[in-house]
């Protein structure tokens, strides 16, 4: 499936980013990973500082979808490593975006997904399995609902309600 580029995304739909049903995201986030480009229905996660809600969900099967870690902007600790970026192509998830850290950057960059996030860290996060799954979170300026459409490519990252077409 051809990806939709973001910026043709914007150019084409002005009614839907004045309505608020496609959102830019501020562009606060790093690249990482091979997929440049990903897509995919949103699975959302809220956690602080604690990545053993992370490894629950990838753990299970994602079938192309992306997933949204709010982990408060904390940069103190890494919510994703290698092992987990491995997992997530194995158990076939689009990408995952992170607000805060991810370790083990060149075994990121190695894997068949999409990463994005504020930046590494090599510290690991605690486990103890604290936090929120499939609720709307808060992450650079727009809020974010379980089960919208996340497109990333080297331009930007978007939000919208809705499966976009071409
Ligand atoms: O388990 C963790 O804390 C994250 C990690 O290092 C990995 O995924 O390799």
């Amino acid at each position: 499936m051809a990806a939709i580029a973001t910026a043709e995304a914007c150019d084409s739909n002005a009614a839907l980013l004045a309505s608020g049903d496609l959102r830019v995201l501020q562009p606060i986030f790093k690249i990482y990973g091979q997929s440049r480009a990903f897509s995919g229905p949103i699975v959302t996660l809220k956690v602080f500082e604690d990545n053993v809600l992370v490894r629950e969900l990838i753990e299970r099967k994602g079938e192309g979808r992306v997933l949204v870690i709010d982990g408060g902007g904390s940069t103190r600790c890494a919510l994703v490593g290698g092992n987990l970026g491995q997992m997530a192509q194995n158990t076939g998830w689009a990408g995952i975006l992170v607000n805060g850290c991810i370790r083990d950057v060149d075994e990121i960059n190695g894997c068949d997904i999409g990463v994005r996030a504020l930046a590494s860290n090599p510290m690991k996060s605690n486990k103890k399995g604290i936090g929120e799954k499939h609720i709307p979170v808060h992450i650079a300026g727009t809020l974010i609902r379980d089960g919208e459409w996340l497109y990333a490519d080297s331009d930007g990252i978007l939000i919208s309600k809705t499966e976009l077409s071409i």
